[in-house]
Protein backbone atom coordinates (compact mmCIF):
# COMPACT_ATOMS: atom_id res chain seq x y z
CA UNK A 1 0.00 0.00 0.00
CA UNK A 2 1.44 3.37 -1.18
CA UNK A 3 0.88 5.72 1.77
CA UNK A 4 1.86 9.70 1.36
CA UNK A 5 -0.15 12.04 1.29
CA UNK A 6 -0.76 13.96 4.49
CA UNK A 7 -4.44 12.85 4.72
CA UNK A 8 -2.95 9.43 4.98
CA UNK A 9 -1.05 10.38 7.64
CA UNK A 10 -4.71 11.86 9.77
CA UNK A 11 -6.41 8.48 8.65
CA UNK A 12 -3.58 6.26 10.17
CA UNK A 13 -2.80 8.02 13.20
CA UNK A 14 -6.59 8.04 13.97
CA UNK A 15 -7.18 4.01 13.30
CA UNK A 16 -3.59 3.68 15.26
CA UNK A 17 -5.24 5.82 18.13
CA UNK A 18 -8.66 4.15 17.84
CA UNK A 19 -6.81 0.66 18.34
CA UNK A 20 -4.54 2.29 21.30
CA UNK A 21 -8.01 3.22 22.51
CA UNK A 22 -9.12 -0.45 22.25
CA UNK A 23 -6.29 -1.92 23.45
CA UNK A 24 -6.80 0.23 27.16
CA UNK A 25 -4.20 2.12 26.62
CA UNK A 26 -3.44 4.39 30.09
CA UNK A 27 -5.95 7.52 30.02
CA UNK A 28 -2.69 9.74 30.51
CA UNK A 29 -1.10 8.63 27.24
CA UNK A 30 -4.21 8.78 25.02
CA UNK A 31 -4.66 12.42 26.57
CA UNK A 32 -0.89 12.93 25.46
CA UNK A 33 -1.70 11.79 22.13
CA UNK A 34 -4.56 13.51 21.44
CA UNK A 35 -2.06 16.77 21.35
CA UNK A 36 -0.41 15.59 18.66
CA UNK A 37 -0.99 16.40 15.23
CA UNK A 38 -0.30 14.12 12.09
CA UNK A 39 1.69 16.15 9.55
CA UNK A 40 3.68 13.50 7.52
CA UNK A 41 3.64 10.56 6.02
CA UNK A 42 6.74 9.75 4.14
CA UNK A 43 9.17 6.33 3.57
CA UNK A 44 7.91 4.57 6.04
CA UNK A 45 8.11 7.55 9.04
CA UNK A 46 5.35 9.44 10.29
CA UNK A 47 5.79 12.76 11.64
CA UNK A 48 3.60 14.17 14.39
CA UNK A 49 3.99 17.47 16.49
CA UNK A 50 3.03 18.97 19.56
CA UNK A 51 3.21 22.47 20.51
CA UNK A 52 4.15 21.03 23.91
CA UNK A 53 7.64 19.67 24.99
CA UNK A 54 6.77 17.19 28.01
CA UNK A 55 4.34 16.06 25.49
CA UNK A 56 6.64 15.58 22.93
CA UNK A 57 9.48 13.53 25.38
CA UNK A 58 6.78 11.45 26.70
CA UNK A 59 5.02 10.48 23.45
CA UNK A 60 8.81 9.52 21.79
CA UNK A 61 9.59 7.74 25.29
CA UNK A 62 6.65 5.50 24.37
CA UNK A 63 7.12 5.38 20.75
CA UNK A 64 7.77 1.39 20.32
CA UNK A 65 4.17 1.05 21.95
CA UNK A 66 2.74 3.74 19.60
CA UNK A 67 4.68 1.78 16.54
CA UNK A 68 2.99 -1.32 17.00
CA UNK A 69 -0.39 -0.05 16.47
CA UNK A 70 0.76 2.13 13.61
CA UNK A 71 2.26 -1.37 12.01
CA UNK A 72 -0.91 -2.95 12.73
CA UNK A 73 -2.72 -0.25 11.29
CA UNK A 74 -0.60 0.16 7.98
CA UNK A 75 0.00 -3.43 7.29
CA UNK A 76 3.59 -2.03 7.59
CA UNK A 77 6.34 -1.19 9.83
CA UNK A 78 5.82 2.57 10.19
CA UNK A 79 8.55 4.44 12.72
CA UNK A 80 7.35 7.42 14.56
CA UNK A 81 8.71 11.27 14.65
CA UNK A 82 7.08 13.24 17.25
CA UNK A 83 8.80 16.83 17.04
CA UNK A 84 7.91 19.40 19.57
CA UNK A 85 6.75 23.11 16.96
CA UNK A 86 5.88 26.22 19.23
CA UNK A 87 2.32 26.81 17.98
CA UNK A 88 1.59 23.52 16.41
CA UNK A 89 -1.98 22.62 16.60
CA UNK A 90 -3.15 19.95 18.74
CA UNK A 91 -5.10 17.12 17.03
CA UNK A 92 -7.79 16.82 19.58
CA UNK A 93 -9.19 20.34 18.35
CA UNK A 94 -10.14 22.21 15.88
CA UNK A 95 -7.49 25.11 14.79
CA UNK A 96 -9.11 28.03 15.72
CA UNK A 97 -9.38 31.61 14.73
CA UNK A 98 -6.88 32.92 16.54
CA UNK A 99 -4.59 30.15 15.32
CA UNK A 100 -4.57 30.24 11.49
CA UNK A 101 -5.00 33.86 11.61
CA UNK A 102 -2.38 36.53 10.34
CA UNK A 103 -0.93 36.88 14.10
CA UNK A 104 2.40 36.62 14.57
CA UNK A 105 2.51 33.69 17.15
CA UNK A 106 -0.07 31.57 16.68
CA UNK A 107 -2.55 30.84 19.82
CA UNK A 108 -3.10 27.36 21.45
CA UNK A 109 -5.33 25.27 20.25
CA UNK A 110 -8.65 25.99 22.43
CA UNK A 111 -8.46 23.73 25.78
CA UNK A 112 -10.14 20.15 25.80
CA UNK A 113 -12.62 19.25 28.36
CA UNK A 114 -11.03 19.17 31.77
CA UNK A 115 -12.24 15.81 32.29
CA UNK A 116 -10.37 14.58 29.07
CA UNK A 117 -6.87 17.19 30.01
CA UNK A 118 -7.35 15.49 33.62
CA UNK A 119 -7.52 11.89 33.37
CA UNK A 120 -8.87 9.87 36.20
CA UNK A 121 -6.03 7.28 36.65
CA UNK A 122 -6.76 4.11 34.73
CA UNK A 123 -7.11 0.78 36.76
CA UNK A 124 -3.94 -1.12 37.52
CA UNK A 125 -3.63 -2.92 33.97
CA UNK A 126 -0.52 -4.13 32.11
CA UNK A 127 -0.94 -2.45 29.10
CA UNK A 128 0.18 -4.09 26.04
CA UNK A 129 -1.19 -3.63 22.35
CA UNK A 130 -2.42 -7.86 21.81
CA UNK A 131 -2.54 -7.64 17.90
CA UNK A 132 0.91 -6.24 17.35
CA UNK A 133 2.02 -8.97 14.62
CA UNK A 134 4.42 -11.01 15.17
CA UNK A 135 7.96 -10.31 17.07
CA UNK A 136 8.45 -12.33 19.54
CA UNK A 137 8.63 -10.50 22.95
CA UNK A 138 12.01 -9.88 24.81
CA UNK A 139 12.53 -12.93 26.93
CA UNK A 140 11.86 -11.92 30.50
CA UNK A 141 14.87 -12.19 32.42
CA UNK A 142 16.77 -9.94 29.60
CA UNK A 143 14.00 -7.34 30.14
CA UNK A 144 15.89 -4.72 32.78
CA UNK A 145 13.63 -5.26 36.33
CA UNK A 146 11.73 -2.15 37.52
CA UNK A 147 11.48 -0.66 34.48
CA UNK A 148 7.87 0.81 33.75
CA UNK A 149 6.72 -1.33 31.19
CA UNK A 150 4.51 -0.31 27.92
CA UNK A 151 3.66 -3.47 26.38
CA UNK A 152 6.43 -6.19 25.03
CA UNK A 153 8.93 -2.61 23.18
CA UNK A 154 7.69 0.07 26.47
CA UNK A 155 9.49 2.93 27.45
CA UNK A 156 12.67 3.24 29.53
CA UNK A 157 12.09 4.85 32.15
CA UNK A 158 12.96 3.33 35.53
CA UNK A 159 11.18 4.02 38.55
CA UNK A 160 13.98 5.63 40.09
CA UNK A 161 14.53 7.75 37.23
CA UNK A 162 10.63 8.87 37.61
CA UNK A 163 11.18 9.82 41.22
CA UNK A 164 14.12 11.58 40.54
CA UNK A 165 12.32 13.47 38.25
CA UNK A 166 9.63 14.28 40.22
CA UNK A 167 12.00 15.29 42.36
CA UNK A 168 13.55 17.83 40.74
CA UNK A 169 10.01 19.31 39.20
CA UNK A 170 8.78 19.08 42.93
CA UNK A 171 11.95 20.52 44.43
CA UNK A 172 11.35 17.70 46.99
CA UNK A 173 14.09 15.12 47.51
CA UNK A 174 14.18 11.89 45.98
CA UNK A 175 12.97 9.06 48.05
CA UNK A 176 13.76 5.39 46.87
CA UNK A 177 11.54 2.64 46.20
CA UNK A 178 11.27 -0.56 48.04
CA UNK A 179 11.45 -3.54 46.29
CA UNK A 180 7.55 -4.29 46.67
CA UNK A 181 7.23 -0.71 45.28
CA UNK A 182 9.44 -1.80 42.02
CA UNK A 183 7.59 -4.24 41.63
CA UNK A 184 4.60 -2.17 41.55
CA UNK A 185 5.88 0.21 39.17
CA UNK A 186 6.10 -2.68 36.48
CA UNK A 187 2.67 -2.61 36.03
CA UNK A 188 2.41 1.03 35.58
CA UNK A 189 3.21 2.75 32.57
CA UNK A 190 5.44 5.82 32.52
CA UNK A 191 1.68 8.08 31.77
CA UNK A 192 0.25 6.50 34.71
CA UNK A 193 3.26 6.88 37.21
CA UNK A 194 3.60 10.77 36.13
CA UNK A 195 -0.10 11.27 36.68
CA UNK A 196 0.02 9.41 40.27
CA UNK A 197 3.26 11.79 41.12
CA UNK A 198 1.45 14.50 39.63
CA UNK A 199 -1.55 13.65 41.95
CA UNK A 200 0.24 12.60 45.16
CA UNK A 201 2.05 15.98 44.84
CA UNK A 202 -0.98 17.64 44.24
CA UNK A 203 -2.84 15.94 47.08
CA UNK A 204 0.18 16.99 49.68
CA UNK A 205 -0.20 20.45 48.77
CA UNK A 206 -3.65 22.31 49.67
CA UNK A 207 -2.33 25.03 47.36
CA UNK A 208 -2.57 23.22 44.48
CA UNK A 209 -6.41 21.54 45.62
CA UNK A 210 -8.01 24.77 45.87
CA UNK A 211 -10.56 24.69 42.69
CA UNK A 212 -9.59 26.73 39.84
CA UNK A 213 -11.73 29.58 39.67
CA UNK A 214 -9.93 30.96 36.72
CA UNK A 215 -12.39 32.57 33.90
CA UNK A 216 -12.30 30.50 30.98
CA UNK A 217 -12.85 32.99 28.77
CA UNK A 218 -9.11 35.10 29.38
CA UNK A 219 -7.73 32.38 27.43
CA UNK A 220 -5.05 33.09 24.72
CA UNK A 221 -7.15 32.49 21.80
CA UNK A 222 -9.13 35.02 22.91
CA UNK A 223 -6.92 37.82 23.54
CA UNK A 224 -6.49 40.00 20.12
CA UNK A 225 -3.13 41.47 19.41
CA UNK A 226 -1.68 44.41 18.58
CA UNK A 227 1.64 45.82 18.08
CA UNK A 228 0.99 47.32 22.19
CA UNK A 229 0.49 43.87 23.29
CA UNK A 230 2.48 41.64 21.03
CA UNK A 231 5.67 41.09 23.44
CA UNK A 232 4.03 40.38 26.42
CA UNK A 233 1.37 38.31 24.84
CA UNK A 234 4.32 35.79 23.26
CA UNK A 235 6.09 36.14 26.54
CA UNK A 236 3.34 34.47 28.54
CA UNK A 237 2.88 31.58 26.15
CA UNK A 238 6.10 31.03 26.31
CA UNK A 239 5.78 30.34 29.89
CA UNK A 240 2.92 28.83 29.73
CA UNK A 241 4.79 26.27 28.04
CA UNK A 242 7.48 25.82 30.14
CA UNK A 243 10.09 27.76 28.85
CA UNK A 244 11.61 29.18 31.99
CA UNK A 245 15.31 30.21 30.63
CA UNK A 246 14.45 33.50 29.49
CA UNK A 247 11.29 34.83 30.78
CA UNK A 248 12.03 34.15 35.16
CA UNK A 249 10.45 36.03 36.34
CA UNK A 250 7.86 37.50 33.88
CA UNK A 251 7.07 41.17 34.63
CA UNK A 252 4.05 42.38 32.93
CA UNK A 253 3.21 46.38 33.31
CA UNK A 254 0.61 48.83 32.01
CA UNK A 255 -1.83 51.20 32.81
CA UNK A 256 -5.45 49.60 34.06
CA UNK A 257 -7.46 47.83 31.36
CA UNK A 258 -4.80 46.98 29.24
CA UNK A 259 -4.97 43.26 29.60
CA UNK A 260 -2.11 42.26 31.97
CA UNK A 261 -4.54 39.97 34.55
CA UNK A 262 -6.33 38.15 30.93
CA UNK A 263 -2.56 37.48 29.98
CA UNK A 264 -2.29 36.02 33.38
CA UNK A 265 -4.89 34.08 33.49
CA UNK A 266 -4.47 32.64 30.64
CA UNK A 267 -0.98 31.64 31.38
CA UNK A 268 -2.99 29.90 34.07
CA UNK A 269 -5.22 28.14 32.29
CA UNK A 270 -3.40 26.40 29.50
CA UNK A 271 -1.40 25.10 32.12
CA UNK A 272 -4.61 23.82 33.95
CA UNK A 273 -5.46 22.59 30.79
CA UNK A 274 -2.14 21.38 29.07
CA UNK A 275 -0.27 20.19 31.51
CA UNK A 276 -2.57 19.49 34.89
CA UNK A 277 1.34 18.30 36.59
CA UNK A 278 2.54 21.42 37.03
CA UNK A 279 1.17 23.06 39.89
CA UNK A 280 -0.02 26.63 39.12
CA UNK A 281 -1.33 29.30 41.76
CA UNK A 282 -2.64 32.52 40.78
CA UNK A 283 -2.98 36.01 43.49
CA UNK A 284 -3.62 38.86 42.98
CA UNK A 285 -2.19 41.78 46.04
CA UNK A 286 -5.53 41.90 48.22
CA UNK A 287 -5.93 37.84 48.33
CA UNK A 288 -1.89 37.52 48.79
CA UNK A 289 -2.17 40.15 51.47
CA UNK A 290 -5.12 38.53 53.28
CA UNK A 291 -3.89 34.70 53.20
CA UNK A 292 -0.33 36.32 54.78
CA UNK A 293 -2.37 37.71 57.60
CA UNK A 294 -4.58 35.16 58.22
CA UNK A 295 -1.91 32.36 58.52
CA UNK A 296 -0.13 35.34 60.72
CA UNK A 297 -3.11 35.44 63.10
CA UNK A 298 -3.39 31.50 63.27
CA UNK A 299 -1.69 29.70 66.44
CA UNK A 300 1.28 27.66 65.65
CA UNK A 301 3.36 27.91 62.74
CA UNK A 302 0.73 28.46 59.92
CA UNK A 303 2.70 30.94 57.98
CA UNK A 304 5.79 28.84 57.99
CA UNK A 305 3.51 26.03 56.77
CA UNK A 306 1.72 28.35 54.15
CA UNK A 307 5.54 29.32 52.96
CA UNK A 308 6.22 25.87 52.39
CA UNK A 309 3.14 25.34 50.37
CA UNK A 310 3.95 28.32 48.27
CA UNK A 311 7.78 27.23 47.74
CA UNK A 312 5.92 23.69 46.43
CA UNK A 313 4.55 24.86 43.52
CA UNK A 314 5.73 25.24 39.77
CA UNK A 315 4.21 28.38 38.43
CA UNK A 316 3.59 31.30 40.59
CA UNK A 317 1.40 34.30 39.28
CA UNK A 318 1.08 37.42 41.59
CA UNK A 319 -1.26 40.13 40.22
CA UNK A 320 -1.44 43.85 40.68
CA UNK A 321 1.82 43.42 43.00
CA UNK A 322 1.71 47.17 43.76
CA UNK A 323 -1.15 46.55 45.84
CA UNK A 324 1.60 45.17 48.45
CA UNK A 325 2.91 48.38 49.03
CA UNK A 326 3.46 49.79 52.60
CA UNK A 327 2.78 45.73 53.70
CA UNK A 328 6.51 45.29 54.82
CA UNK A 329 5.76 41.80 56.34
CA UNK A 330 4.00 40.55 53.08
CA UNK A 331 6.53 41.71 50.81
CA UNK A 332 9.33 40.14 52.90
CA UNK A 333 7.11 36.62 52.96
CA UNK A 334 6.39 36.82 49.06
CA UNK A 335 10.57 37.85 48.75
CA UNK A 336 11.19 34.84 50.63
CA UNK A 337 9.00 32.77 48.28
CA UNK A 338 10.32 34.35 45.23
CA UNK A 339 13.81 33.32 45.81
CA UNK A 340 13.34 30.11 46.95
CA UNK A 341 11.08 29.27 43.79
CA UNK A 342 13.89 31.01 41.78
CA UNK A 343 16.76 29.28 43.04
CA UNK A 344 14.44 26.11 42.86
CA UNK A 345 13.97 26.86 39.28
CA UNK A 346 10.15 27.58 39.12
CA UNK A 347 8.63 30.44 37.61
CA UNK A 348 6.92 33.32 38.98
CA UNK A 349 5.20 36.12 36.38
CA UNK A 350 4.20 39.28 38.12
CA UNK A 351 2.00 42.14 36.73
CA UNK A 352 1.59 45.77 37.93
CA UNK A 353 0.41 48.99 36.91
CA UNK A 354 3.85 50.90 36.63
CA UNK A 355 7.65 49.87 36.35
CA UNK A 356 10.06 47.28 38.79
CA UNK A 357 11.77 50.78 39.06
CA UNK A 358 8.36 52.59 40.05
CA UNK A 359 7.26 50.18 42.10
CA UNK A 360 10.62 51.51 44.66
CA UNK A 361 9.44 55.10 44.40
CA UNK A 362 7.67 56.84 46.90
CA UNK A 363 7.86 56.74 50.40
CA UNK A 364 5.69 53.24 50.46
CA UNK A 365 8.15 51.81 47.72
CA UNK A 366 9.20 48.33 47.93
CA UNK A 367 13.06 47.95 48.89
CA UNK A 368 15.51 48.02 46.13
CA UNK A 369 16.70 44.70 46.45
CA UNK A 370 13.26 43.61 45.98
CA UNK A 371 12.63 45.59 42.71
CA UNK A 372 16.47 44.72 41.16
CA UNK A 373 14.98 41.50 41.67
CA UNK A 374 11.42 40.91 40.18
CA UNK A 375 12.67 43.12 37.57
CA UNK A 376 15.96 40.98 36.84
CA UNK A 377 14.36 38.74 34.52
CA UNK A 378 12.05 39.67 31.55
CA UNK A 379 10.10 42.87 31.81
CA UNK A 380 7.41 43.32 29.34
CA UNK A 381 4.64 46.23 28.84
CA UNK A 382 0.99 46.62 27.63
CA UNK A 383 0.65 49.73 25.90
CA UNK A 384 -2.46 51.68 25.34
CA UNK A 385 -4.30 50.34 22.48
CA UNK A 386 -3.59 52.42 19.04
CA UNK A 387 -6.82 53.18 16.67
CA UNK A 388 -5.69 50.40 14.29
CA UNK A 389 -5.80 47.73 18.13
CA UNK A 390 -8.93 49.40 18.78
CA UNK A 391 -10.98 48.49 16.05
CA UNK A 392 -9.89 44.99 15.81
CA UNK A 393 -11.09 44.64 19.64
CA UNK A 394 -14.61 46.78 18.62
CA UNK A 395 -15.00 44.35 15.83
CA UNK A 396 -13.95 41.31 17.68
CA UNK A 397 -15.42 42.16 20.74
CA UNK A 398 -19.21 42.83 18.94
CA UNK A 399 -18.79 39.47 17.06
CA UNK A 400 -18.38 37.70 20.20
CA UNK A 401 -21.56 39.50 22.29
CA UNK A 402 -23.37 38.78 18.88
CA UNK A 403 -22.63 35.04 19.13
CA UNK A 404 -23.00 34.27 22.89
CA UNK A 405 -26.54 36.03 22.70
CA UNK A 406 -27.64 34.05 20.03
CA UNK A 407 -25.95 31.19 21.55
CA UNK A 408 -28.07 31.72 24.71
CA UNK A 409 -31.13 32.57 23.27
CA UNK A 410 -31.77 35.98 25.36
CA UNK A 411 -33.96 38.06 23.30
CA UNK A 412 -34.07 38.98 19.25
CA UNK A 413 -30.94 38.56 17.84
CA UNK A 414 -28.41 41.72 18.50
CA UNK A 415 -27.83 43.45 15.28
CA UNK A 416 -24.43 43.87 13.22
CA UNK A 417 -22.91 47.67 13.44
CA UNK A 418 -21.75 48.37 10.21
CA UNK A 419 -18.18 49.26 9.56
CA UNK A 420 -18.15 53.12 9.09
CA UNK A 421 -19.87 53.13 12.84
CA UNK A 422 -16.99 50.41 14.31
CA UNK A 423 -14.80 53.13 12.82
CA UNK A 424 -16.55 55.81 14.34
CA UNK A 425 -16.66 53.72 17.60
CA UNK A 426 -12.61 53.46 17.08
CA UNK A 427 -12.30 57.49 16.75
CA UNK A 428 -14.37 57.67 19.99
CA UNK A 429 -13.24 55.25 22.38
CA UNK A 430 -10.80 56.56 24.81
CA UNK A 431 -7.65 53.74 25.71
CA UNK A 432 -9.01 51.18 28.67
CA UNK A 433 -9.87 48.18 26.91
CA UNK A 434 -12.47 47.40 29.90
CA UNK A 435 -14.83 49.70 29.31
CA UNK A 436 -14.07 49.56 25.68
CA UNK A 437 -15.77 46.34 26.25
CA UNK A 438 -18.84 47.85 27.84
CA UNK A 439 -19.14 50.60 25.21
CA UNK A 440 -19.39 47.99 23.04
CA UNK A 441 -22.25 45.84 24.55
CA UNK A 442 -24.14 49.38 25.02
CA UNK A 443 -23.16 50.53 21.41
CA UNK A 444 -25.28 46.70 20.76
CA UNK A 445 -27.85 47.01 22.98
CA UNK A 446 -28.85 50.45 21.75
CA UNK A 447 -28.79 49.12 18.01
CA UNK A 448 -31.36 46.54 19.41
CA UNK A 449 -33.48 49.15 20.61
CA UNK A 450 -33.41 51.46 17.93
CA UNK A 451 -34.24 48.56 15.66
CA UNK A 452 -37.30 47.97 17.78
CA UNK A 453 -38.57 51.48 17.05
CA UNK A 454 -38.00 51.01 13.14
CA UNK A 455 -34.58 52.98 12.80
CA UNK A 456 -30.83 52.03 12.62
CA UNK A 457 -27.83 53.17 14.84
CA UNK A 458 -26.76 56.28 14.09
CA UNK A 459 -23.12 58.33 14.36
CA UNK A 460 -25.31 60.08 17.06
CA UNK A 461 -25.90 57.48 18.40
CA UNK A 462 -22.35 56.42 18.85
CA UNK A 463 -21.27 59.81 19.88
CA UNK A 464 -23.61 60.02 22.68
CA UNK A 465 -22.96 56.33 24.15
CA UNK A 466 -18.98 57.41 23.92
CA UNK A 467 -19.48 60.44 25.78
CA UNK A 468 -21.40 58.77 28.39
CA UNK A 469 -18.25 55.85 28.78
CA UNK A 470 -15.60 58.60 28.58
CA UNK A 471 -16.59 61.43 29.86
CA UNK A 472 -13.01 63.28 29.69
CA UNK A 473 -12.96 62.87 26.28
CA UNK A 474 -15.84 64.60 26.01
CA UNK A 475 -14.12 68.00 25.83
CA UNK A 476 -12.61 66.69 22.50
CA UNK A 477 -8.95 67.68 23.14
CA UNK A 478 -6.92 68.52 19.52
CA UNK A 479 -4.57 67.84 18.13
CA UNK A 480 -3.63 71.83 17.74
CA UNK A 481 -4.53 72.10 21.73
CA UNK A 482 -1.72 69.47 22.41
CA UNK A 483 0.44 71.43 20.19
CA UNK A 484 -0.29 74.95 21.61
CA UNK A 485 0.49 73.45 25.36
CA UNK A 486 3.64 71.69 24.43
CA UNK A 487 5.03 74.76 22.17
CA UNK A 488 4.24 77.13 25.45
CA UNK A 489 5.74 74.71 28.54
CA UNK A 490 8.93 74.29 26.00
CA UNK A 491 8.92 77.66 24.50
CA UNK A 492 9.11 76.43 21.11
CA UNK A 493 7.78 78.10 17.92
CA UNK A 494 4.76 76.05 15.75
CA UNK A 495 7.60 75.73 12.70
CA UNK A 496 9.86 74.03 14.52
CA UNK A 497 7.56 71.56 16.51
CA UNK A 498 6.30 70.89 13.09
CA UNK A 499 9.05 71.38 11.05
CA UNK A 500 11.86 69.50 9.88
CA UNK A 501 14.86 70.61 12.30
CA UNK A 502 17.04 68.13 13.83
CA UNK A 503 18.26 69.66 17.45
CA UNK A 504 18.03 67.48 20.01
CA UNK A 505 15.89 69.50 21.92
CA UNK A 506 13.60 70.02 19.34
CA UNK A 507 13.41 66.78 18.36
CA UNK A 508 12.58 65.75 22.15
CA UNK A 509 9.87 68.17 22.31
CA UNK A 510 8.58 66.83 19.32
CA UNK A 511 8.49 63.16 20.45
CA UNK A 512 6.83 64.45 23.77
CA UNK A 513 4.02 66.55 21.91
CA UNK A 514 3.24 63.40 19.36
CA UNK A 515 3.44 60.85 22.66
CA UNK A 516 0.62 63.35 24.29
CA UNK A 517 -1.68 63.58 21.43
CA UNK A 518 -1.75 59.99 20.85
CA UNK A 519 -2.60 59.69 24.15
CA UNK A 520 -5.00 62.63 24.80
CA UNK A 521 -6.54 63.10 20.61
CA UNK A 522 -8.28 59.94 19.52
CA UNK A 523 -6.73 60.64 16.24
CA UNK A 524 -5.21 57.43 14.57
CA UNK A 525 -1.31 57.44 14.11
CA UNK A 526 -1.76 58.71 9.93
CA UNK A 527 -3.74 61.87 11.48
CA UNK A 528 -1.21 62.83 13.69
CA UNK A 529 1.68 62.72 11.44
CA UNK A 530 0.02 65.05 9.41
CA UNK A 531 -0.37 67.44 11.63
CA UNK A 532 3.48 67.15 12.38
CA UNK A 533 4.26 68.47 8.76
CA UNK A 534 3.50 65.02 6.93
CA UNK A 535 5.32 62.57 8.95
CA UNK A 536 5.37 59.22 8.42
CA UNK A 537 2.99 56.50 10.52
CA UNK A 538 6.75 54.99 11.38
CA UNK A 539 8.41 58.01 12.43
CA UNK A 540 4.90 58.95 14.83
CA UNK A 541 5.87 55.44 15.75
CA UNK A 542 9.17 55.93 16.70
CA UNK A 543 8.42 59.16 18.81
CA UNK A 544 5.65 57.37 20.69
CA UNK A 545 8.72 54.55 21.93
CA UNK A 546 11.10 56.87 21.98
CA UNK A 547 9.01 58.95 25.09
CA UNK A 548 7.95 55.37 26.35
CA UNK A 549 11.29 53.77 26.89
CA UNK A 550 12.32 57.24 28.52
CA UNK A 551 9.56 57.32 31.19
CA UNK A 552 9.69 53.36 31.90
CA UNK A 553 12.77 54.34 33.76
CA UNK A 554 12.99 58.14 34.88
CA UNK A 555 10.30 59.00 37.50
CA UNK A 556 10.99 62.62 37.06
CA UNK A 557 9.85 62.65 33.43
CA UNK A 558 6.91 60.43 33.82
CA UNK A 559 5.17 62.37 36.46
CA UNK A 560 6.08 65.64 34.12
CA UNK A 561 4.26 63.67 31.05
CA UNK A 562 1.24 62.93 33.54
CA UNK A 563 1.13 66.80 34.75
CA UNK A 564 1.21 67.76 31.11
CA UNK A 565 -1.76 65.37 30.25
CA UNK A 566 -3.71 67.12 32.88
CA UNK A 567 -2.83 70.78 32.21
CA UNK A 568 -3.83 70.20 28.27
CA UNK A 569 -7.18 68.15 29.56
CA UNK A 570 -8.07 71.05 32.30
CA UNK A 571 -7.60 73.87 29.77
CA UNK A 572 -9.45 71.56 26.89
N1 LIG B 1 -5.98 42.29 24.02
C1 LIG B 1 -7.16 41.95 24.54
N2 LIG B 1 -7.98 41.13 23.85
C2 LIG B 1 -9.19 40.79 24.35
N3 LIG B 1 -9.66 41.23 25.52
C3 LIG B 1 -8.89 42.05 26.24
C4 LIG B 1 -7.60 42.44 25.79
N4 LIG B 1 -7.06 43.26 26.71
C5 LIG B 1 -7.96 43.36 27.70
N5 LIG B 1 -9.06 42.63 27.42
C6 LIG B 1 -10.27 42.52 28.24
O1 LIG B 1 -10.43 43.75 28.93
C7 LIG B 1 -10.84 43.52 30.27
C8 LIG B 1 -9.82 44.15 31.20
O2 LIG B 1 -8.58 43.46 31.06
P1 LIG B 1 -7.69 43.05 32.31
O3 LIG B 1 -8.54 42.83 33.51
O4 LIG B 1 -6.81 41.94 31.88
O5 LIG B 1 -6.86 44.39 32.49
P2 LIG B 1 -5.71 44.73 33.54
O6 LIG B 1 -4.60 45.30 32.74
O7 LIG B 1 -5.39 43.55 34.36
O8 LIG B 1 -6.39 45.84 34.41
P3 LIG B 1 -6.20 46.18 35.98
O9 LIG B 1 -4.81 46.71 36.12
O10 LIG B 1 -7.26 47.20 36.22
O11 LIG B 1 -6.41 44.92 36.74
C9 LIG B 1 -10.95 42.03 30.43
O12 LIG B 1 -12.30 41.67 30.25
C10 LIG B 1 -10.11 41.46 29.31
O13 LIG B 1 -10.58 40.21 28.88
Amino acid sequence: MELSLESDAEALWQDSLDLLTGEGAPAALLAMLQKCTPVQLEDGVLHVETPMRMVAKSVAKNAAVIEACLEQAAFEPVRLDVQFRQGAAAAAAPVTAAATSAQPVAAPAPAPAPAAAVPEPAAAMSFSPARKPEPAPEPQAERPRGHVLMGAAGSVMTPEELRRWDAAVSGTPAATASPAEADAWDEESEAQAHERLARERREKNPLANEEVTADSKLTFDRFVMGDENEFAYNAALQVANGNKDSYNPLFIYGKSGLGKTHLLRAIQNYIVTNDPSRICVYRDASQFINEYVGAMREAGSAADALRRNYEDIDVLIIDDVQGLAGKAGTITFFFNIFNTLKSNGKQVVIAADRTPAELGMGKDGFDERVTSRIGGGFTVSVQVPSYELKLRLIGTFCDRMREDSAREHVGEPLPEIPEHLQGLMAERAGTNIRTIEGFCQKCLITAAMCRKQGRELTEDDVRTIAKESWPENARGVTIENVQKYVEKVYDVSHEDLVGPKRVKEIMMTRHVAIWLCRELCNRTLADIGKKFGGRSHATIKHSIHTVEELAKDDKVFFDQLQRMKEGITSEA
